[in-house]
C-alpha cells in the first residue's frame, strides 16, 4: 500500500513529426483504442488526454498534433499553436524518432522543445532495426542537438521496453496524489470521442483516395434513455470527393458507419443510434473562422 507521497502523478506530451508512431505508443500504453493510428501522415488534429493508472503512478498523456510542412495553411498554423501550447503546460515531454532518421521534419519539432522541461528521446519502431547495435552511433548524435534527460529505444507495435520507457518517466513526475479516478480513461467527452471513431474508420476505408480536408462534426448527440442518438457529418474539402465517401449505392459510407458505431458501442458501453451524411465545405482548411465552428 502506498502511502500518498510515495505515489505521482503528472502530464506527459508525446511529440515528434508525423508518421512516427506517437499514436501507437499512447495506444500501447493505455491499451485501448482511444487515438487515431493510421499509416497517413497527421491525423491525430485534436488534444487528447489519455489517463494510465498503475500501483504508484498516474500518468496524464496529452497527444499533440503531428506536423505538416507542405501545405502551409490555417488548419496547420493551428496545429503548431497547439504543439508549442502543450509543451508548457506539461511535466514530461517525449520527443519520438524513428531509428536512422534525423530528418529536416524532425529537427522543426526539435526546435520547439522546452529546455526547462524533462525531455526523453525516444527512439521507436526498434524492430525494424536489423542489428540494435546500430542504434548506438544515432543516438550519440542526437543527445549532442539537445539535452535530453534520458534516451529510451521502444518499439511500440511490438511492445518492447515500454515498461522500461514508464519508468523513466516516473521519476520526472511531480509527487502527488492521483488527480483521476483509476478508471477514467479520457476527459474527452463522448462526443469528441465519436468524431474521432468516425474519421478513424473514414481514413481507413478510403486508402489514398480522400487526403487530410476530412472533418467530422457532430450535430446532435442525445441520450434517450440507455440509447445513444448521434447525428454525424463527414466534411469535404471539395464536391469531388463526396462520392468517394459514399460510394456505389451508399455502401461505403454504410460500412465507415457501422464500424465506427460499433467501436462506439464498446467505449461508451451502450447501444448508438447513428445517422452520418457528407457535407462540401469548400476550402475549410484554409478558413480559420470555420476551423473555430469545427472546434479546433
Ligand atoms: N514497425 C513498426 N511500426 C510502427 C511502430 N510504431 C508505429 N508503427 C507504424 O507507424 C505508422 C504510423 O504510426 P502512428 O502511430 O499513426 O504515427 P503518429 O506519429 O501518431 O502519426 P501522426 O498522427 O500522423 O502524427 C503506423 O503504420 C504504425 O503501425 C513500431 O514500433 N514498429
Amino acid at each position: 500500500m502506498n502511502t500518498p507521497t510515495d505515489f505521482r502523478c503528472g502530464t506527459v506530451a508525446i511529440v515528434g513529426r508525423p508518421n512516427v508512431g506517437k499514436s501507437t505508443l499512447l495506444n500501447h500504453i493505455l491499451g485501448l483504442k482511444l487515438s487515431i493510428t493510421s499509416r497517413k501522415a497527421q491525423t491525430t488534429r485534436h488534444r487528447l488526454l489519455g489517463i494510465h493508472t498503475t500501483e504508484d503512478t498516474q500518468f496524464l498523456f496529452v497527444d499533440t498534433p503531428g506536423f505538416q510542412q507542405k501545405h502551409i495553411n490555417a488548419l496547420n498554423k493551428s496545429l503548431n499553436k497547439t504543439v508549442t501550447q502543450v509543451l508548457t503546460e506539461v511535466d514530461v515531454v517525449l520527443f519520438v524518432i524513428e531509428p536512422m532518421h534525423l530528418g529536416d521534419a524532425d529537427r522543426k519539432v526539435l526546435a520547439l522543445l522546452p529546455k526547462d522541461k524533462p525531455v526523453l528521446l525516444v527512439v521507436n519502431k526498434l524492430d525494424l532495426m536489423g542489428d540494435k547495435g546500430n542504434i548506438l552511433p544515432l543516438i550519440q548524435d542526437f543527445d549532442l542537438e539537445f539535452p535530453f534527460i534520458e534516451i529510451v529505444p521502444v518499439s511500440a507495435k511490438k511492445n518492447l521496453n515500454i515498461d522500461e520507457l514508464l519508468k523513466s518517466i516516473r521519476q520526472h513526475l511531480p509527487e502527488q496524489a492521483a488527480i483521476y479516478g483509476a478508471d477514467e480513461l479520457t476527459d474527452r467527452n463522448e462526443r469528441f470521442l465519436a468524431a474521432e471513431l468516425l474519421r478513424e474508420k473514414a481514413f481507413r476505408f478510403l486508402g489514398d483516395e480522400v487526403p487530410y480536408g476530412i472533418a467530422v462534426e457532430i450535430e446532435k448527440f442525445e441520450m434517450e434513455g440507455k440509447l445513444r442518438r448521434i447525428h454525424a457529418a463527414f466534411i469535404v474539402d471539395k464536391e469531388s470527393q463526396k462520392p468517394m465517401l459514399i460510394g456505389k449505392g451508399g455502401e461505403k459510407l454504410k460500412q465507415i458507419s457501422t464500424e465506427a458505431r460499433q467501436d462506439m458501442e464498446k467505449l461508451f458501453d451502450g447501444k448508438v443510434w447513428l445517422e452520418t451524411w457528407v457535407k462540401v465545405k469548400g476550402g475549410w482548411a484554409d478558413d480559420e473562422r470555420a476551423l473555430k465552428s469545427l472546434g479546433y
